[in-house]
């Protein structure tokens, strides 16, 4: 294809999925909503987006690609370097801007808002401009801003909003990349000790590895807590619960399992299911802390249970008809992610199932045949910019733990390494679950 034909190509996927998203959101009662609404959309709740992620993936691959083409190149570089979004996002949060301007739908001046949030009206005004400028807030006189319908994702309320505190350590670890790759000890090694983000904080020589860092300090394991909520929101994880046949099997252990989010929804959905719980100690106490509040039903009826532990050294639930592990494979390089296989084999019984729900890195080439879905030319094949945030959620593991987001046959190494084989693979738009039972 030319350029014109590229570009007709590309005018074309944009038209159609625009129009398709319209029409799913007027599928789930009510037209879409404009940037300026504070009001949340039925489909904004919902746990099951697959198709909407699907026409979302197309239009943004199409929309990145075709000013990719058309912009000089050294704009497209230059504004890409000069990235600092997510810098204000993070003070957006910790200043809580959204939560003062929740009762001023007219608005507040910076000098207003500064008096609330202690951060300097001057600083203040250019970050919010900068937000506003990408449709995060709005400004609506000069120096006014009010929040609109991306802002409210940044309420103290909102779950999305732990999750982009929860960005603070791999922004920080990023700022040490370079660093690190060239530093002769940490720079070749695969540890989980020796990562970016230790590099970041060696000299203060107080944690081993981010998860002590996390695991010693309440205030981030209750955001980590919460940040999990709001990041499997946006990956749209739930929608394996009607999606998958949870009706055929009695028990689940959900592996490295935070505070239960998914087991909260699970056992929503399916109240004669037994589940256990299992994650660290200090995890654990804290998700019976949140269990005895908000579901103390499914506790004493046993249908929840807790079993702390290590799952590098063995898993203490066996015999589960489920292990599902749901953002955990993708925390650890492969020694341990073997290490964390091999114990659940070992505490599998005959019919024991694996469900294994990460995100899976797709080829950006058209040359290898794979069986995953694959975008239509002129897009790059893995969606491009409209499947990015799978390509920064790799790197940002690079960051945290020298891990990464694996492809299907990486995984499946690792399952045939710890005597499982695949045996389905689930495709729920942004994340994937492989399905591995004994071999
Ligand atoms: C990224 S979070 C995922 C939480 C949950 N599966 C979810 O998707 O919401 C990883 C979890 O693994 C737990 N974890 C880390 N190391 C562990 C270990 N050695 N044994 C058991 N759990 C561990 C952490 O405490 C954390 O809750």
């Amino acid at each position: 294809m030319n350029t014109r034909e590229q570009v007709d190509a590309l005018l074309s996927l944009i038209k159609d999925s625009a129009y398709k998203a319209l029409d799913e959101y007027e599928k789930h009662g009510q037209e879409a909503p404009t940037l300026d609404s504070l009001v949340t959309h039925p489909l904004d709740v919902e746990v099951n987006t697959v198709d909407l992620k699907r026409i979302i993936r197309t239009l943004e691959g199409a929309c990145d690609q075709l000013c990719s083409t058309l912009a000089p190149p050294a704009h497209t570089v230059v504004n890409r370097g000069q990235e600092l979004y997510w810098s204000c996002l993070g003070v957006a949060v910790r200043s809580r801007i959204a939560d003062a301007l929740a009762d001023h739908p007219r608005g507040l001046s910076a000098q207003e808002l500064s008096d609330i949030t202690k951060v300097d009206a001057v600083k203040l005004t250019s970050i919010l401009r900068l937000l506003a400028t990408r449709h995060c807030f709005k400004e609506i006189d000069t120096g006014v801003f009010a929040n609109n319908r991306l802002s409210l994702m940044l309420h103290s309320n909102e779950p999305v909003s732990s999750f982009i505190d929860l960005l603070k350590e791999p922004s920080q670890a990023a700022a040490s990349l370079r660093a690190c790759l060239e530093d002769p000890e940490y720079g070749p090694s695969k540890s989980l000790y020796k990562s970016p983000f230790m590099y970041s904080i060696k000299d203060q020589g107080l944690y081993t590895s981010l998860y002590d860092s996390i695991t010693r300090n309440p205030e981030r394991r209750k955001v980590l807590g919460t940040g999990m909520i709001g990041m499997n929101f946006v990956m749209g994880t739930l929608s394996v619960i009607p999606i998958y046949p949870w009706k055929e099997y009695a028990t689940v252990c959900d592996v490295g399992s935070g505070i239960g989010a998914f087991s909260q929804s699970l056992v929503k959905s399916f109240p004669s299911m037994r589940v256990t719980l299992h994650d660290t100690p200090e995890t654990i106490n804290l998700s019976k802390d949140i269990w005895a509040k908000s579901n103390p039903d499914a506790v004493v009826s046993g249908h929840i249970s807790f079993a702390p532990g290590n799952f590098l050294e063995e898993i203490p639930v066996k015999n589960q008809d489920i292990y599902y592990l749901r953002n955990i494979i993708h925390n650890w390089p492969d020694k341990e992610a073997l290490s964390i296989l091999k114990n659940i084999r070992n505490a599998m019984g005959p019919h024991s199932r694996v469900l294994i729900h990460d995100y899976v890195m797709r080829p950006l080439n058209r040359c290898e045949p794979n069986d995953l879905d694959t975008a239509p030319e002129p897009l790059l094949p893995n969606y491009g910019g409209g499947q990015v945030r799978l390509y920064n959620q790799d790197v940002s593991m690079l960051l945290l733990y020298n891990s990464k987001e694996r492809t299907v046959s990486e995984v499946s190494s690792l399952g045939r390494e710890a005597s499982s084989k695949l045996e389905k693979f689930w495709d729920l738009g942004d994340t994937s679950v492989l399905e591995y039972v004994a071999s």
